[in-house]
């Protein structure tokens, strides 16, 4: 009983769905953005993306980042069987993706492990600072991606969405509508309220996202594997 507990602690925490559309920012989209959107705010950011050395995270679409010192893992809303719903079958569902979003710590610890338990060595993972490295070497998980991003955000208040316009170091830029639903929330809502924003903002070219093109350039074989297991 103590055990359902916890665990249903644990797994309530630190968890969200974040439903986006991603597209090319033409100068006109920018204008357009400029103009019926309030800029929010301008930041930088260094991602490092970690998998095992036979990408046993990423060919299950598990994405486990360190970003501003902070750990997140996305993986698919499928997973814990909250499928899709028919309403969701629209168009506006088909360009966005979604994915849940997972920023508490011990509990990225243990979905990693369950999903890598066969390469993992028999021992606690540690939640301390001093262990948080640790943890890596004991999944084995090493640093396949990394670059820096400098992102302008805005915001159509009406729509309760956010637009960022990021431009990664290694030469890609790339526009994103998101809307973050809290665990439960109404994603049909998060997906109408982007087609919205998509239709205000005009004609959108649908385009890759940064670790997409990153692997694409960097890692060719792991990319097409992943196309052809059909993750990306
Ligand atoms: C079109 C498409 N893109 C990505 C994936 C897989 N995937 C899901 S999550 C994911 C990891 C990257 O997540 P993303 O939201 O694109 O990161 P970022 O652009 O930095 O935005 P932020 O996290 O700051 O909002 C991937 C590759 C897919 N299956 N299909």
């Amino acid at each position: 009983k103590v055990i359902i507990i916890v665990s249903y602690i644990i797994l309530s925490t630190g968890m969200s769905v974040e439903v986006e559309r991603k597209f090319l920012c033409s100068a006109d989209t920018l204008k357009t953005l400029e103009e019926i959107g309030a800029c929010v705010g301008q930041r930088q950011f260094h991602d490092q993306y970690f998998d095992t050395p036979k990408f046993g995270l990423t060919l299950r679409d598990m994405w486990l980042r360190k970003r501003k010192g902070c750990w997140e893992l996305k993986c698919p809303t499928t997973v814990d069987g909250s499928e899709e719903t028919s309403g969701e079958k629209s168009k506006a569902a088909g360009l966005c993706t979604r994915y849940k979003e997972i920023t508490n710590l011990p509990e990225i610890q243990l979905r990693v492990k369950e999903v890598i338990k066969d390469v993992c060595e028999d021992s606690e993972t540690g939640a301390s600072e001093e262990e948080e490295e640790s943890w890596l070497s004991k999944m084995n998980l090493v640093c396949f991606a990394e670059f820096t991003t400098e992102r302008r955000s805005f915001t159509l208040q009406e729509e309760g969405v956010q637009i960022d316009l990021d431009q990664a170091d290694f030469g890609y830029h790339v526009g994103e509508i998101e809307v973050l639903v809290p665990d439960g929330g109404d994603v049909q809502s998060a997906l109408e309220k982007i087609e919205r924003t998509a239709q205000k903002l005009g004609e959108l070219k649908r385009v890759e996202g940064k670790i997409n093109v990153y692997l694409r350039r960097k890692h060719p074989e792991h990319y097409a594997k992943l196309l052809s297991e059909h993750v990306l």
